[in-house]
């Protein structure tokens, strides 16, 4: 995606398209990472820490996995970059790898925004049983492999409103420098609700485009999709867009800081 490591020219000639563009980028590992998590059932099991009891350890199986792959992640420097969040960040060991100099292009108040336990809570209980089906396969690893998939893909994104936020500060700054030092509502200041109505719609395009069944011949199954288009556009308008907004407001409350 990334305006850090497609493009050499950040920092000061980082534009609000740029950064829109790595938005819809974005979308299509969003969507794809949902499209392979819905081909497992619920399979609510991996999400019970009561199942299986696992010694040394009082959490769930997805719990499990996410901390000890963090673990690894981390070791191999993966939250060296601004743009990564980890979901357990406490404890985390540190890089063993080179440090590479990610661009500096946001203030230092973003380093203490993590909203990854709201992300947590929201794809669990209210995203999952909107695209998955019911039931138990048994594949409890597989689902919380797709699972962190989901949700560091969605992390990423909420999480890129913090670069959102810096871009139009920096081009409207007087605009926005008054609501900030108020402690003012911004969020009408950086809604675009025709952007929003054009994320949405994308995103109902690509769940039909990347989740058609794709036939040879002329049993082609035309509007049978691996994951409703409706409830992933919905799913964008409801949760993602206005999480990533909650970030741009944190970030710019903090920029004059
Ligand atoms: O593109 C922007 O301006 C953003 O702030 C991103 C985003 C989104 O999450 O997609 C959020 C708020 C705007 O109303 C439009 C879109």
């Amino acid at each position: 995606m990334a305006v850090n490591a497609e493009s050499n020219n950040v920092g000061d000639g980082l534009t609000l398209q740029m950064v829109r563009d790595s938005l819809i980028r974005q979308e299509d590992t969003i969507v794809f990472s949902l499209i392979e998590r819905a081909r497992f059932p619920l399979n609510s099991p991996a999400y019970d820490p009561s199942y299986g009891s696992i010694p040394g350890f009082s959490g769930s199986l997805v719990e499990l996995f996410v901390k000890q792959t963090e673990a690894v992640q981390a070791k191999v420097g993966r939250f060296e970059n601004p743009e990564e969040h980890p979901f357990f960040p406490d404890n985390l060991p540190p890089s063993l790898v080179p440090h590479y100099k990610f661009p500096e292009v946001l203030n230092p108040a973003a380093m203490s925004i993590n909203i990854n336990k709201a992300i947590w809570d929201i794809y669990f209980n209210k995203l999952l049983p909107l695209f998955v089906a019911p039931g138990d396969d048994g594949n409890y690893a597989s689902t919380a492999a797709r699972d962190l998939e989901c949700l560091q893909a969605l992390s990423r994104r909420i999480h890129y409103g913090k670069l959102v936020a810096e871009v139009k500060f920096r081009d409207e700054q007087k605009d926005y420098e008054p609501p900030i030092r108020a402690r003012d509502t911004l969020v009408s200041l950086l809604t675009f609700a025709d952007v929003e109505e054009a994320v949405k719609k994308r995103v109902a395009k690509k769940a039909m485009t990347f989740g058609q069944e794709v036939k040879l011949g002329e049993d082609e199954d035309k509007g049978k999709y691996k994951v409703d288009p409706v409830v992933l556009s919905g799913l964008y308008g409801d949760w993602v867009i206005p999480l990533t907004k909650e970030v741009e407001i944190e970030y710019l409350l903090h920029r004059l800081d």
